[in-house]
């Protein structure tokens, strides 16, 4: 756990960059890259996340818990996987967070010009690139305010003045995306409500911007006043952010979703509107 020290001159770092990171500067990070065609035609590159055909079989089992699973998200928008209990949806979530590995098929980001073309063959999506918030995140909290908590695992010793500040703005740009911006540092985070505990989750996997973000149930356990708090930071951080989410929460989030698919049973995913509700 990270001394008060260390804490206190992270504090520092942070309210000199406090002004600095509003959220239109934060903003200018968007890898989305807009240029100038020549009639004036604003032309956008976009990339895209696909799984193509994966399949998995644990270790030592005769069995395939997923079969063939194709699907694509393109960046900046919202995905929402459904379907019955044991399906398979957590077994696809592990697989795309680089946490089990596919027993085939691949996982990656395709990048594409303005006119849909490939630009360049399509690149693996690494772990480093994937935020995961399980089911019940601030169960696994374990500093004692919120500052720690969100730097656990930064480096501790030499670190830069450069490298501070670096780390420093984007902490702030995570905490101004997820609407954690005035709540003080010292606090315990298992003192929050349970949106800003849902809050705090999320902008420890924003400090490094993620490819793909997963969230498995991000509704579970919230009283209705915080799900829907939730729901609404969830529609503002898909400006910022590539979500997949697996829920079975599909009334609060439909307003959400730009593509939907459901598990079947034996594993197979097809693309499919949300039930009526
Ligand atoms: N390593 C494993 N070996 C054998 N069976 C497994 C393994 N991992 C998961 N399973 C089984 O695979 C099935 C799919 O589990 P999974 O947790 O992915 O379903 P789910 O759709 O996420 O369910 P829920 O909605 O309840 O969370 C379950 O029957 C589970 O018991």
């Amino acid at each position: 756990m990270a001394s008060s020290a260390f804490a206190s001159s992270w504090s520092l770092s942070l309210l000199k960059l406090q002004d600095q990171a509003s959220p239109a500067t934060a903003k200018s990070s968007t890898r989305l890259r807009f240029r100038e065609g020549g009639l004036g035609r604003i032309c956008c590159d976009h990339s895209c996340f696909e799984a193509k055909s994966v399949g998995y079989r644990p270790p030592g089992t005769q069995f395939n818990l997923l079969k063939d699973v194709s699907f694509s998200l393109p960046e900046k928008s919202f995905g929402l996987i459904f379907g019955q209990s044991g399906s398979g949806k957590t077994t696809l979530l592990q697989l795309l967070a680089g946490l089990n590995k596919p027993t085939s098929g691949s996982i990656c980001i395709q990048r594409y010009g303005d006119s849909g073309e490939h630009k360049g063959p399509p690149e693996h999506l690494s772990p480093e690139k994937v935020g995961i918030v399980f089911q019940f995140p601030e169960r696994y909290f374990i500093a004692d305010n919120v500052l720690d908590e969100i730097t656990f695992g930064w480096p501790r010793q030499k670190v830069s003045i450069q490298l501070k500040e670096q780390l420093a703005f984007k902490l702030q740009r995570a905490f101004n995306w997820v609407g954690l911006d005035r709540i003080s540092l010292d606090k315990d985070p298992h003192s929050l409500s349970g949106g800003y505990k849902r809050r705090l989750a999320l902008a420890i996997q924003l400090v490094e911007v993620p490819d793909l973000l997963i969230l498995d149930e991000p509704l579970a356990g919230l009283d209705w006043k915080a799900r829907a708090d939730v729901v609404k930071l969830l529609k503002h951080l898909k400006r910022e952010v590539t979500i997949l989410v697996v829920s079975h929460d599909l009334r609060e989030l439909a307003s959400l979703v730009d593509r939907s698919w459901r598990m079947e049973m034996g594993g197979t995913l097809r693309e499919d509107s949300l039930p009526p509700l």
